[in-house]
């Protein structure tokens, strides 16, 4: 049986100044209930137009959205409650009171000025996101991960049915962001809230997200599961939007001993191993850090592969490498 939807457009299009290369163009999507919902495209493609037209914060120039099967209405329009239902948590702090504790700006969040149902809810919604302990800080105080923490508990406070969470982990640093995208999985499976969250960074998208949405100058290029869209992608702009990958040309893709009629050969990071019994014809140009390993740029012959080395400290720049290619990625020029 499929997911009930509580969201979805019908062919919306929303160009800005009737600019058809800006904005969305004729997208059609349906947004599961109680799911995760990821939006991913590179810069300008569209992901926020899109999460705006599904919030009823901008009107299509023509398409319709439907919140369980009734069209959206619009928020400059005045105040329905679909409005309430429907929460987008802004990154930018814009809605919080800097100088107050986390206590005040969540709860007043709440329409209520009934004190003992603020006292549960509001702590009810710190418990939630682990803040409870940060109640009396002030809010111009916290770390950016904190931050977004209680905006987050802020939002949720009168349970709404959908969360929109643009860019939500942007100011939050490595550690504290795992955590967080945990969270929010604990807080979906508990709560049923359905969440649609737009993102840059593939590694959040695929450990959270149930649902991706790959946007591209304003359309629909793939959708489905992530881990079928990471290990299949149809589209080369598909797999360079979720993976850390290198792209080779054939010629390319030749020196790293990769035989290919396509125009486009693609290998993901983690798809090399380093070491094995050829001979060490690559160099290392640079490493870069990323916590528990490091993501190193090798080169043969003048061809850069990007390659995941967990043994960290190893290598140094100049080190010679010998490496395998488990799997690649062939694309033609149709499929770019
Ligand atoms: N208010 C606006 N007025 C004019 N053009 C706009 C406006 N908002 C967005 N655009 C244009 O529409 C296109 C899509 O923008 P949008 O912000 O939806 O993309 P995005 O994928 O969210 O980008 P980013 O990842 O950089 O935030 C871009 O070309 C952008 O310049």
């Amino acid at each position: 049986m499929s997911a009930e939807l509580i969201l979805e457009t019908i062919s919306i299009t929303k160009n800005y100044f009737g600019d058809k290369s800006t904005g969305v163009n004729n997208i059609t999507v349906f947004i599961p209930k109680g799911k995760i919902t990821a939006i991913v495209g590179e810069s300008g493609s569209g992901k926020t137009t899109l999460l705006k037209l599904l919030s009823g914060d901008l009107q299509g120039d023509s398409g319709d959205v439907f919140f369980h099967s009734q069209p959206i209405p619009l928020r400059s329009e005045g105040y329905k409650p679909e409005h309430a239902a429907i929460t987008m948590v802004s990154q930018d702090g814009r809605d919080m009171d800097y100088s107050e504790s986390v206590w005040y700006n969540v709860s007043a969040g709440l329409p209520t000025e009934d004190i003992n149902y603020q006292v549960q809810k509001t702590t009810q919604a710190l418990n939630l996101l682990g803040i409870y302990g940060l109640k009396e800080q002030p809010f111009g105080k916290l770390s950016g991960g904190e931050k977004q923490r209680v905006t987050i508990a802020k939002a949720l406070i009168n349970r709404p049915e959908v969360l929109m969470l643009d860019e939500p982990f942007n100011q939050v640093d490595a550690n504290y962001r795992e955590n967080l995208q945990h969270d929010i999985r604990q807080i979906v499976k508990e709560s049923g809230v359905t969440v649609i969250l737009v993102s840059h960074d593939p590694t959040e998208l695929l450990s959270m997200a149930d649902e991706l949405i790959v946007l591209k100058e304003g359309e629909i290029v793939e959708n489905g599961a992530p881990e079928k869209l990471y290990h299949s992608p149809k589209l080369l702009y598909t797999a360079k939007v979720l993976a850390a990958c290198s792209e080779l040309s054939t010629e390319d893709a030749a020196v790293c001993g990769i035989k290919s009629k396509r125009s486009t050969v693609v290998v993901y990071a983690e798809h090399i191993s380093i070491g094995g019994m050829g001979s060490k014809k690559w160099t290392v140009k640079q490493i870069l850090f990323k916590g528990f390993y490091e993501e190193l740029v090798i080169e043969r012959d003048e061809v850069p592969l990007r390659v995941l080395n967990y043994e960290r400290g190893k290598y140094k720049v100049g080190s010679k490498l010998a490496i395998k290619i488990e799997k690649y990625y062939e694309f033609g020029k149709y499929l770019s």
